[in-house]
């Protein structure tokens, strides 16, 4: 089953000189597919995913997560939307400073009037899996950026969201740190089929998805699926990457050793 459909979406930014930042995307997620997104500096990634998470409004096309279009729900309707089927991982981690892990964690459910013996049952849960059990009392300013990278991927995931739309997930940190927060989100997309889109300028954190989509100047150039193996998979996007003709570093701020 599709989980989301995007069609023939559009994204014009106004201004003095309006901007068309993308045209005619038509691209298909299957449930449980785990897909990249990569091009250069300024080719549309970040428009498209703030479509896809409603963060930003197409000029023109359609989006359909899980059957619904979230642009024709009510304000209302649509802020229960993404609470309840979508997940967020940015760069910046947004989490709360005032905030201890675990209530950055908990924050979806507490948003959403889950009892409180639940909650804790799921923040205890998720942390376990993703290894920040013994820093759940910290405040965030206390922990590294791997570990808070780990926290936005337990709030993110916490609510058993149906599309994880991230962004970067490892462009702040070490190749050891980038690569454990890859290894997380496969293993989450693999264990509870959790349909995820992954924006990233990291061939090797590309490398872990099921299937990479290229986009060039605002329009899809291109896709290559991950065969057997990733280490061939993950030539196969560096030589796309160079055929698109972006320089090394335009694709590549994070180096993997
Ligand atoms: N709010 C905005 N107003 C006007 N133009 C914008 C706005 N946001 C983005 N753009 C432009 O749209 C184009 C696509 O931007 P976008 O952020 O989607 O690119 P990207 O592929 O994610 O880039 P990067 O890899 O550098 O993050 C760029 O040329 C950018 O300058």
């Amino acid at each position: 089953m599709d989980l989301l459909t995007v069609r023939n979406l559009g994204k014009i930014y106004a201004g003095a000189v309006s901007y068309e930042a993308l045209a005619d995307i038509d691209l298909t997620v299957a449930e449980g597919e785990f897909v990249g997104v990569m091009g250069p500096s300024g080719s549309g990634k970040t428009t498209l995913l703030n479509m896809v998470s409603t963060i930003d409004k197409p000029t023109s096309g359609e989006v359909r997560i899980a059957g619904q279009d979230p642009y024709r729900l009510t304000y209302d309707q649509l802020a229960l939307f993404r609470r309840r089927e979508l997940g967020f991982v940015f760069q910046a981690y947004n989490l709360l400073q005032t905030l201890t892990v675990k209530e950055n964690i908990l924050l979806p459910l507490v948003l959403d009037g889950v009892p409180l013996g639940e909650m804790n049952r799921r923040a205890d849960e998720i942390a376990a899996k993703l290894g920040i059990s013994a820093i759940l009392g910290k405040r965030t300013y206390e922990i590294s950026g791997g570990q808070a990278q780990r926290t936005a991927i337990a709030r993110a995931l916490v609510h058993r969201p149906k599309l994880v739309l991230a962004d970067e997930p490892t462009g702040n940190l070490d190749s050891k740190a980038a690569r454990d927060v890859m290894e997380i989100l496969e293993k989450r997309n693999e264990a509870d089929r959790t349909t995820m889109l992954l924006v990233t300028h990291d061939p090797a954190a590309a490398s872990y998805c099921h299937r990479v989509v290229f986009i060039k100047d605002g329009r899809l150039y291109n896709e290559i699926h991950c065969g057997d193996s990733r280490a061939a998979f993950y030539q196969r996007i560096i030589d796309l990457l160079s055929m698109m003709g972006g320089t090394e570093h335009e694709f590549s701020p994070v180096r993997h050793s």
